[in-house]
């Protein structure tokens, strides 16, 4: 922290000459380069084989978050060098500055034209969670590629999306674009272990800049294909919204002893007992509240009679769409506060009347609850005074982002999914179930969008996390594509003129 101080004021300084000699500049987007003007997000076969292949490279690299206090330092490093590699135009553009933050995570700020235009960020992270080789169909960190799928850890979540980000902006430069409206890729090391030392260190540094973002673009939704009974056309959700999260440790003490003369009950059996209410117990429906009544009014057109109908009319439907939607794992999460139970550790040998029972829940908090509503919650669930409760960490939903046609992110989002997936004809904002390091933004913006350009089955969502992570070559290659016309997209933006209203 105290070098980050001292270091600061210099990096500021660097930072503002920075934007300030946009126009003597050389390189790529000098003098020759082609301004703003449009470029056609066409690909060369050989730019596409360079494109697969380094994603494949990038799997290889093993990344994993174990835990707060381990991760793989090695291969976090060497992803730091394999970057500079595969992407030499930005890492050798004078319009980009290059900074590494938190020892492994990278910002880079992308410098534009026109300085007067409010920056926008985009985000994405390379650290994963862990795979051991046992049920996968190749191993995790082989990034091979089979029936036109690149397999692999990371396939999905996130390194798609940080080498597509860099792709595409590589793509750019190669082409001699220049950014109109400045921007920052920040791409962190440690999101799967809660980014403190990554996206909230770079949060931090633009904070002191005195940075305010238009927008950010993360990980968190898809373009979602067969997740809704009945619904076969894909839709795209962009999440507007992120719910927060609560970890507790239910602990019992008790004395220990002889397990030949046991007391009636133990600290095993009183905490298990305690989990147990609290898995039967689910958190109250929160349904009606939130930006989901707006995701089913626009899905509502697409179904049949009478889903359409109930859909449409949530006013009177609300008690039968909301118990319909409990049903599924999924749509359950997307209507309350899920709890569940992660962790329990207890007993020390067979004959031993435990001293200590441990228990660890991760609860998912609805947009319209609070940490300390639920927390209540669970004391009058477990209802027993012999249970203590811990939080070992908590954080609120975050707010959420506007979505009507003056949200500059949300409106670029949509038009780009229009141009590059003209299938997509449903676009609508939605919860994120998960959590990302969008949350260590919130000061920065209130345009908070997660998105990812990829189509996801319910299969493909078990992977994540799960076994037998892949991405097709060619969804791969629309991410990349998607990125190329957002940046470009992002430069020619104007704001609708609000409507007139009448008196
Ligand atoms: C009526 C609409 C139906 C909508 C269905 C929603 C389907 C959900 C599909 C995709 C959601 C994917 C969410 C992934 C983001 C999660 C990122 C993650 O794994 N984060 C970790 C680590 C962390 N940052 O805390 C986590 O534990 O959440
Ligand atoms: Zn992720
Ligand atoms: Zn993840």
């Amino acid at each position: 922290m105290a070098e980050l101080l001292v270091i600061l004021p210099t990096r500021a300084a660097v930072l503002l000459l920075f934007f300030a000699t946009v126009s003597g500049s050389t390189g790529p987007g000098s003098r020759e380069s082609r301004g703003s003007s449009r470029i056609p997000s066409q690909f060369s076969e050989e730019e596409r084989v360079a494109m697969k292949e380094a994603l494949k490279g990038a799997i290889r690299i093993p990344t994993v978050s174990f835990s707060h206090e381990e991760s793989n330092t090695t291969a976090l490093a060497e992803f730091g060098e394999y970057i500079r590699k595969a992407f030499p135009t930005v890492f050798h553009s004078n319009l980009i500055q290059h900074e590494v933050v938190g020892k492994y995570s990278h910002l880079l700020t992308v410098r534009g034209s026109d300085p007067s235009l409010q920056p926008y960020m985009l985000m994405a992270h390379f650290d994963v969670v862990p795979a051991s080789e046992e049920g996968w169909e190749v191993p995790p960190f082989s990034g091979l590629e089979q029936n036109g799928f690149i397999h692999g850890r990371g396939a999905l979540d996130n390194k798609n999306s940080v080498m597509a980000v860099l792709q595409a902006l590589e793509l750019l430069l190669i082409r001699k674009y220049s950014p109109k409206r400045p921007f920052f890729i920040a791409l962190g090391h440690d999101e799967e272990v809660s980014g403190t030392k990554g996206a909230q260190q770079i949060s931090a540094l633009l904070q002191t800049r005195g940075v305010q973002l238009a927008f950010l673009v993360d990980e968190g939704s898809f373009i979602l294909e067969d997740f809704i009974p009945n619904l076969k056309k894909p839709f795209a959700m962009i999440s507007v919204t992120e719910k927060g999260a609560l970890d507790l440790m239910l602990q019992v003490n008790m004395t220990p002893g002889h397990s030949s003369a046991p007391p009636k009950e133990t600290s095993i059996g009183i905490l298990s007992a305690a989990v147990s209410r609290l898995e039967q117990t689910p958190m109250p429906n929160m349904f009606g509240n939130g930006p989901l009544k707006k995701t089913l009014k626009l899905l509502a057109n697409e179904f049949s009679f009478p889903t359409n109908i109930i859909l449409g009319n949530l006013w009177l439907f609300r008690p039968i769409v909301s118990r319909v939607m409990e049903r599924n794992p999924i749509t359950n999460a997307l209507v309350r506060t899920t709890t569940a139970l992660t962790m329990f550790n207890a007993g020390i040998k067979v004959n031993v009347i435990p001293p200590l029972a441990q228990a660890t829940v991760n609860f998912r908090i609805h947009p319209s609850q609070t940490v300390h509503e639920v927390v209540e919650l669970v004391q009058n669930i477990v209802a027993d005074d012999r249970v203590q409760l811990h939080v070992l960490r908590s954080f609120e939903p975050l707010p959420v982002s506007p979505s009507d046609d003056q949200a500059m992110g949300y409106q670029l989002l949509q038009q780009t999914i229009q141009s590059v997936f003209p299938e997509v004809k449903i676009i609508v904002p939605g919860i994120c179930i998960g959590n990302t390091d969008t949350r260590h933004y919130v000061n920065l913006t209130n345009g908070l969008y997660r998105f990812n350009p990829v189509f996801l089955k319910p299969q493909d969502f078990s992977s994540v996390h799960g076994i037998n992570e892949k991405i097709s070559v060619e969804s791969y290659q629309n991410q990349v594509k998607f990125i190329f016309e957002l940046i470009q997209n992002a430069d020619t933006y104007s704001k609708p003129v609000p409507h007139q209203h009448e008196l």
